[in-house]
């Protein structure tokens, strides 16, 4: 089956009770036992539901896996995933990663021992030089929140096998429309699917999927003791977005290569973060793991431009946190969705106060366009 037709008939499309060709919300709670101590399919729906059972099996189909945890939110996904280790272990993690997986390593992971060594992941040598005796995976985002940073998947999968460590990839901004970390090396995979999988911002839901048996069996174990499990309205929900992934992904992409078009040719931007143009630093590595270049822009206006004005004078285009919906987003990470990070070390990993990050939605491209222009003349 190829991606987009695996998209609306992956997972346990059809009922096989009903013939039902939407999974049905299965909201019960618990399940009838026909004998005592048998080894029942369905006992209980922290352990497993039938419909978040649909919604994990198309999501370890659509990133080659063995197996799909479905959780409550991406950080809870990213929270059972570190859970499969313990004290002591080191991580290789990212520079550039969400401000809310920065602030579970810093302000959670930590307390209970995890150690941890922050990379710019672009930088291979930086990669392989950071592994210690105690080292048990490198995590990373790619494309990377908010500065678009790309970092080579299969490169760095092939440094951690050398070392006998793990690959975790964060797959949020890239999609499996575009990449899919599994078949390039990476062990396990995470993502925040409230975001283009769900890709309407009306769920809140987190997802991961290995493609080894044994990380499979300890990731079914963690999420049903931890219970930050998606429940089933919301699995249903979730998976009813992902069967218009592609031809989401489709438009998105499109206008936003048409709104970095516009920002190139406006005087009034110093600079833009975009993995489609030609002279940014991942461009290659970007063309050569992912399908097309993902609809996330991050940008600077010139100096002396006021980015608080800008971004509250648009009109179509919401300011707000989160990404990946039909509408076009648009926030300021050092004041929102990267504001836990202390300001110094925003700034050391590239992240100045002014950088404003755009996901462009599925609207007409001429609207996204007008509004960012009519906020830009504010300006002058
Ligand atoms: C790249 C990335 N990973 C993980 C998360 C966490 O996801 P959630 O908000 O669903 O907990 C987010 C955003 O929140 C994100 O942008
Ligand atoms: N205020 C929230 C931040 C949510 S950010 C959501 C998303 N990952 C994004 O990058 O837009 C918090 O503190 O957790």
């Amino acid at each position: 089956m190829n991606f987009n037709t695996q998209l609306i008939h992956g997972g346990n499309s059809e009922d096989q009770t009903t013939g039902a060709v939407s999974t049905p919300i299965y909201r019960s709670s618990t399940f009838h036992q026909h004998q005592l101590g048998g080894n029942p399919k369905w006992e209980y729906s922290r352990t497993g539901n039938p419909t978040r059972a649909s919604l994990e099996k198309l999501i370890a189909e659509l990133e080659h896996g063995v197996a799909g945890f479905a959780f409550s939110s991406g950080s809870a996904a990213i929270h059972a995933v570190f859970s499969l280790y313990s004290q002591g272990d080191h991580f290789v993690v990212g520079s550039d990663v969400y401000g809310g997986t920065f602030r579970l390593i810093n302000k959670v992971l930590k307390r209970f021992g995890f150690e941890f060594t922050v990379v710019d992941m672009q930088d291979l040598n930086a990669v392989e030089n950071a592994i210690q005796d105690n080292t048990v995976a490198i995590y990373f985002e790619t494309p990377t929140n908010p500065l678009l940073q790309i970092a080579d998947i299969e490169a760095i999968a092939k440094i951690a096998k050398r070392h006998g460590v793990r690959t975790i990839v964060d797959n949020t901004f890239a999609t499996p429309y575009n990449q899919q970390p599994l078949t390039l090396g990476a062990d396990i995979v995470v993502h925040s699917a409230t975001k283009y999988l769900g890709g309407h911002s009306d769920v809140v839901a987190g997802l991961a999927v290995t493609k080894d048996q044994q990380i499979a069996e300890q990731l079914a174990f963690l999420q049903n003791s931890i219970g930050s499990t998606l429940g089933p309205d919301d699995s249903w929900l979730l998976q009813r977005g992902i069967k218009t992934l592609g031809a989401r992904m489709r438009v998105h992409q499109e206008n936003a290569a048409t709104v970095v078009d516009f920002l190139q040719q406006d005087s009034r931007i110093a600079k833009i973060y975009y993995p489609g143009l030609a002279d940014f630093p991942g461009h290659l590595v970007a063309a050569k793991q992912m399908k097309n270049f993902g609809a996330m822009i991050s940008f600077e206006l010139k100096a002396g431009l006021d980015a608080k004005k800008f971004v509250e004078s648009l009109q179509l285009i919401d300011l707000a946190e989160s990404l990946g919906g039909i509408e076009s987003l648009i926030e300021v990470p050092a004041v929102m969705t990267h504001g836990s990070i202390p300001r110094e070390i925003r700034l050391k990993n590239g992240i100045k106060d002014e950088l404003i990050r755009l996901s462009v939605g599925i609207e007409d491209p001429e609207d996204i366009i007008a509004d960012l222009k009519q906020a830009l003349d504010q300006l002058n």
